[in-house]
């Protein structure tokens, strides 16, 4: 039997989780507005199906780890308000893991745009 008030409840959490993010934390408030920018450039610009997708895909991974890293971030603010050497360690390993997907998904952004983008200023 599902339990869909407690399955309503977990959505409801999960958006005041997303909205919370989107008050406190400037990098998540700055990664939906080039997000929006983006998927707006490649509605105008034309997208295939597949070239939409992979694009959905690499935004959806780095909001999703933007989301995770303020839960390291919270979750070691819980622990410890001292400095401590390892909540350096965490916290930094997070961003960390933030930084390397916001690099690979500037290359993909590259790579998905430059032949649409050639084809819009030849035509
Ligand atoms: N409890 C802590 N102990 C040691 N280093 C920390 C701790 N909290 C954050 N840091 C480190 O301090 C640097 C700056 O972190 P961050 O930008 O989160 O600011 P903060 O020190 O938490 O202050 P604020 O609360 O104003 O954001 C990062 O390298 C982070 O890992």
């Amino acid at each position: 039997m599902i339990a869909w008030k407690k399955l309503f409840n977990s959505f409801i959490f999960a958006f005041t989780g997303i909205i919370k993010t989107f008050k406190s934390e400037q990098n998540f408030k700055i990664h939906i507005m080039i997000s929006v920018i983006v998927i707006l450039t490649a509605v105008t610009l034309d997208f295939s199906s597949l070239r939409m997708a992979v694009l959905l895909i690499v935004i959806g991974i780095v909001l999703a780890l933007e989301l995770m890293n303020t839960a390291v971030e919270k979750t070691v603010d819980l622990m410890t308000l001292e400095r401590h050497p390892l909540a350096k360690e965490a916290k930094d390993a997070a961003a960390g893991a933030v930084l390397v997907f916001s690099i690979f998904a500037v290359i993909i952004g590259i790579l998905l745009f430059i032949e649409p983008l050639l084809r819009s200023i030849e035509s």
